[in-house]
């Protein structure tokens, strides 16, 4: 999606309208200290671009541990038939129905769901990689399957919809396509919604803009700034980690992943190493873990909970009790989005996890084709509602 921009650049600084303080969208944003390098001259730090030297960082901070844990074991296939099976087998599956207690399917309890929405307008959240996508070896690869786009597409016709993704927006657009969705890219730095004819007017942050179909839409990049230091960051990660077979960088725009999936393990310290030496030469960045990658990105006060609240703001549709927000979403920083649901009991997350973990979502559903039977369900649901409402009126 290409967006000509109405107006000049915003920036950070400006003073912020209350509604979006409500928000927190404002100066509190920058939470990080303002020292560091010039932010108009583009040049925001010297890095070492040698090798990394010493682990001993990565090994006592726990990083190492967190990588490990990112993601859930491979399943494993039963050779020469077409079963597959989780990598513990019986263990796993005791540990991930007692599990369930606590994070109940949200299939087998969609009529919890469907009673708490009864009269009431939902909002629909999509995170893409491990949710609509199966994860894969190659992120650019990760493809929606056909039944999936199709059940996201009529998911969309009832309901507001939004991709929010880790990926940057364009990247993210690309491989969903589907024009009638909100998207919010790089964990929600990078948002393109609904026209707010309340907010966007004002907010320094939001501009009004056209897409490629010529709708006018409200485009927020509260990272903007953050541009240029990224992409400096992108390249000293490609030099740095050309030598270790299988690790990727991706740049974002508003932040940069390193991929450790296909790396040998035995090289993920050096993996390690290398991002937590960038991190210690710009103190205006932050790691989060997300699975098998490590992710550098802004120290500002946004996430994906924050381009909830956003999006559901712009459609005018938070602060109301009339409105059920459900997210679905598979890592670590699907959290933040769940934690803004679950606060005030607001909404319901979903948790899509094939294994046990805490989290902040209410349900869980298995993997992406139990996502897909759950985004169909609800529409089902939706179509009988409709068609009830339609009969007690005539
Ligand atoms: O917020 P998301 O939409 O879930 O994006 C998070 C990251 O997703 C991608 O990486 C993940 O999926 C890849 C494809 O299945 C997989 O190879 C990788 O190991 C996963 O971490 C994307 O490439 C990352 O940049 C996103 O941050």
């Amino acid at each position: 999606m290409d967006l000509k921009s109405n107006h000049s650049s915003p920036v950070l600084t400006d003073p912020i309208p209350i509604s979006k303080s409500r928000l927190g969208i404002h100066s509190n944003l920058l939470s990080y200290p303002q020292s560091g390098g010039s932010l108009s001259s583009g040049k925001y730090k010297t890095i070492s671009r040698k090798k990394p030297a010493k682990l001993e960082d990565v090994w006592s901070n726990g990083w190492l541990d967190a990588m490990k844990s990112s993601s859930p074991p491979r399943k494993k296939l039963i050779k020469g038939f077409d079963i597959e099976f989780a990598a513990d087998d019986d263990d796993t599956d005791i540990a991930y129905h007692s599990w369930m207690i606590k994070y109940p399917s949200a299939l087998k309890y969609f009529e919890q769901i469907s009673k708490r929405a009864e009269n009431k307008k939902i909002a629909v959240f999509l995170d893409y990689d491990g949710t609509l996508s199966p994860i894969v070896d190659d992120p650019d690869q990760a493809f929606m399957s056909d039944a999936m786009c199709s059940a996201v597409r009529n998911v969309a016709k009832y309901f507001p919809t939004a991709i929010i993704s880790g990926r940057s927006r364009d990247k993210v657009y690309g491989l969903v396509g589907l024009t009638e969705l909100f998207y919010a890219g790089s964990h929600g730095m990078d948002i393109v919604g609904p026209v707010s004819h309340t907010e966007s007017d004002v907010h320094p942050n939001c501009i009004r803009s056209t897409d490629q179909q010529g709708k006018e839409v409200s485009l927020f990049t509260p990272a903007r700034e953050f541009i240029p230091m990224i992409d400096e960051v992108f390249k000293t990660l490609v030099e740095n980690t050309k030598d270790i077979k299988g690790a990727k960088v991706e740049n974002h725009k508003f932040c940069a992943s390193v991929h450790y999936r296909n790396v040998e393990e035995k090289n993920w310290p050096t993996i390690a190493q290398c991002v937590h030496d960038i991190l210690k030469d710009y103190p205006r960045l932050r790691l989060t873990h997300g699975r098998k990658v490590l992710e550098i990105r802004p120290v500002i006060d946004w996430n994906k909970g924050k381009a909830v609240e956003f999006v559901l703001e712009s459609l005018g549709l938070s602060e109301r009790d009339d409105v059920l927000p459900i997210y679905i979403g598979d890592d670590k920083t699907d959290e933040d989005a769940f934690k803004v649901l679950r606060e005030g009991d607001r909404g319901c997350g979903i948790l899509v996890s094939s294994v046990p973990k805490e989290s902040n979502a209410i349900f869980s559903v298995r993997d992406t084709s139990e996502v897909q039977k759950f985004l169909e369900t609800l529409v089902k649901w939706k179509k009988l509602e409709a068609k009830q409402s339609s009969n007690m009126q005539n």
